[in-house]
């Protein structure tokens, strides 16, 4: 769940979080309403009998396939909080072993069975745990000298689609046993329910089977992973009034929590976990913690979208999954790697508590954390995935939104290494653009400022400061293909705040918009030949190309692109969202087109792609399209495009962003189809179109 800034479209009006983005903000959302929630006290009478099966006194090794408790056989390696790395070491079978994840085929290596009876050896250290891993992955201390924390390199060379390596969630919010687990209200507990239920599946392990595995595991990731995403320097004063509200919350959530059990007449062999271990889990959780959106179909989506009724969304639940490997790797706003679930999570799976001990338990699937390649890796390259999704906000905002999860970021974009394309200028003399480098900032740069404002619940209004970078050493910004000066790094700044903040210029873009793609942009009809790169020109050539937009779009004669663009992405955005009647307008098919599309476009033009004209160069348009692509949010957005427009029957629309979610998910190799979005899109269409029949 990240709650990112940057806005895609759902169809539930909920801030999107692509499988890649970080959970960080997630824990803070107040209910608007308070509502009393007695009957939430009681446990389901399922939860204990799946406790009691799969923990207590019993002992169970989860590898002894003629034990009955343990996972179906169809489940294989995929079950409950078992890593990889256990089966690795257990096992010499390829397919339960990290080491063949780059000799077979990825999803049938991950989902085949794991059939070995060796008892497995449950590492002790993260040493131990990450052994399995080591020729695909190795954890070090950070090259650079300003950061104590470690990093994530890779072991070897990877090709884009390649699947870096794969791990089973440790605490994972739709496990049966956290999805049985009645949430205490916000209310009266301000911690959100994604994360009650690992807190809770952390609980139950501790106290029903304290000696297994699944408990020594998820210890060992206690010790192991940061927190600092809520306790560094940084985020203590930033999350000030949220780590507040933790303390306040976690003494209430275990004061009910052992009230429940202790109800309850199962007996708890294991310690009860006391209210400082589970602050930090939680501080752990939010610092690591990867999460999608849920399916529709959940029954947690489901639960959570009838509570929402009253609690006005804020009580949304996000699909949470934590791992130890999964933790390591970092942001940056150039990733070359992403992350998603697999198995799919679709519903409406359950936990069935087996009627007797002699019965199978209908466990649900078990989630991995599965990395993939963007760009070709070398050996020694850091891991590094988008936490959110930034890349295309201009510096100032991109910063702004890590700052908030405790860091201040020092990816190769932010630390000046690469040119920073969300600083790029257009150049009105020639129509290429200006790319500087970007100054790093420390943390120390950043102040909190604490004006004494406070929200509409009382929290304190906290301002986030930056020096600008024109205060820095920053150089002037020149066209790259004729030379001409663009902009001082002061003139940017202004230029970029102007965009960014002006309401009035919002206001009036918003009706220029509109204008430009009912007129300058191709029709409906012309989409065939509209291709990613083409898209690239709307705000350099379509948008230039009326007056009044291109007038607003400059400040002092500086067009600066990252921030024009978001002007314009963000016009649109409000255009088709609030009102979706705009999608049986002329301008629907462009505009959408152009949200889908547009950021990631401006990312490569400012990289160095060179846009041509509409289609014509097939090469190049891979490219284009392959940059597009590789975007979670691209597939979110397109997934929300078919899903309206069928259901508006706009056949057309509809097909072109089915197509386009192929592709996308093509492009992006293993992770496209392991996650199931690739079939998504192909099965809501059935080939050839002229049978397309819609309900
Ligand atoms: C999910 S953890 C990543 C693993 C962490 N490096 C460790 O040693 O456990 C997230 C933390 O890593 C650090 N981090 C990740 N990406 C960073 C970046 N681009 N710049 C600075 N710090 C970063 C921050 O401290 C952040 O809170």
């Amino acid at each position: 769940m990240t709650r990112p800034e940057q806005p895609t479209l759902t169809s539930s009006g909920h801030s999107h979080v692509s499988a890649a983005a970080l959970h960080s903000l997630s824990g803070h959302r107040r209910p608007s309403t308070l509502k009393s929630q007695d009957a939430a006290d009681d446990l389901d009478r399922e939860l204990f009998a799946f406790a009691f099966a799969f923990g207590g006194s019993r002992s169970w090794d989860p590898t002894d396939t003629d034990d009955p408790r343990s996972p179906p056989a169809h489940l294989g390696a995929i079950h409950r909080r078992r890593p990889r790395s256990l089966a690795a070491l257990s096992t010499s079978s390829m397919d339960s072993d990290p080491k063949a994840m780059d000799q077979t085929d990825q999803p049938s290596a991950i989902a085949a069975a794991a059939t070995s009876k060796a008892a497995p050896k449950v590492p002790n250290s993260l040493e131990e745990y990450l052994a399995p891993y080591a020729h695909l992955v190795a954890l070090q201390t950070h090259p650079n000298p300003s950061r104590s924390d470690r990093v994530l390199v890779a072991a070897k060379d990877f090709a884009p689609g390649e699947v870096l390596f794969s791990e089973p969630a440790l605490l994972d919010s739709a496990h049966g046993i956290a999805q049985e687990f009645q949430p205490v209200p916000m209310d009266e507990c301000f911690i959100a329910h994604d994360y009650q239920r690992m807190l809770f599946e952390f609980i139950a392990n501790q106290v029903y089977s304290p000696d297994s595995p699944n408990t020594t595991l998820l210890h060992l990731a206690t010790r192991s992973l940061s927190t600092d995403g809520m306790t560094s320097d940084l985020a203590a004063k930033i999350n000030a009034d949220r780590l507040a509200d933790y303390a306040a919350g976690i003494k209430v959530f275990r004061e009910k929590v052992k009230k429940r059990l202790s109800r309850r007449a199962v007996k708890m062999v294991g310690p009860f976990p006391t209210q400082d271990s589970l602050l930090q889990l939680l501080y752990m959780i939010e610092t690591n913690v990867h999460a999608e959106e849920l399916p529709e179909a959940h029954p947690l989506a489901a639960s959570s979208r009838r509570q929402s009724d009253d609690a006005d969304d804020e009580q949304e639940e996000d699909h949470c999954a934590l791992g130890l490997v999964a933790s390591m790797p970092d942001h940056s706003c150039v990733p070359n790697a992403q992350v998603c679930f697999f198995p799919r999570l679709t519903g409406p799976k359950r936990y069935t508590p087996p009627a007797s001990d002699d019965e199978d338990a209908d466990i649900p699937e078990h989630t991995h954390l599965l990395f993939t390649a963007l760009r070709p890796i070398q050996a020694g390259e850091p891991i590094a995935i988008a936490y959110q999704e930034n890349s295309c906000l201009p510096t100032h905002s991109r910063r702004m939104q890590l700052v908030r999860r405790g860091f201040a970021c020092n990816c190769p974009m932010c630390a000046g290494q690469v040119p920073d394309f969300a600083r790029a200028v257009a150049c009105v003399h020639c129509g290429g653009v200006g790319v500087p480098s970007s100054v790093p900032v420390s943390p120390q740069d950043v102040e909190v400022v604490d004006d004494g404002l406070e929200d509409e619940y009382g929290d304190p209004i906290v301002d986030i400061q930056f020096p600008p970078v024109s205060a820095s050493s920053a150089s002037d910004i020149h066209c790259a293909s004729c030379s001409t000066l663009l902009a001082t790094p002061a003139q940017l700044d202004l230029a970029q705040d102007r965009l960014l903040t002006d309401p009035e210029i919002r206001m009036q873009a918003l009706t220029r918009v509109l204008d430009v793609f009912s007129h300058h942009i191709p029709s409906p009809t012309a989409s065939e030949g509209l291709c990613a790169r083409s898209l690239a020109h709307v705000i350099t050539s379509d948008c230039a190309k009326d007056p009044e937009l291109a007038a607003l779009l400059t400040v002092d004669g500086v067009t600066p692109l990252s921030a024009a663009h978001w002007l314009v992405y963000d016009a649109v955005r409000r255009v088709l969202y609030f009102d979706s009647d705009a999608l049986d307008r002329d301008m629907h098919l462009p505009a959408v087109m152009y949200l889908v599309a547009s950021n990631y476009a401006t990312i490569a033009l400012a990289t160095g792609g060179a846009p041509g004209g509409v289609g014509g160069d097939e090469e190049e348009d891979r490219k284009w399209t392959r940059t597009i692509a590789w975007n979670g949010d691209v597939l979110h957005n397109l997934k929300w495009l078919m899903k309206t427009a069928r259901a508006r029957g706009h056949v057309a629309l509809a097909q072109w962003a089915a197509d386009r979610g192929v592709e996308a998910s093509e492009v992006m190799g293993v992770a496209g189809k392991t996650s199931g979005v690739e079939d998504e899109f192909k099965g809501v269409f059935s080939r050839p179109r002229e049978s397309i029949v819609f309900t």
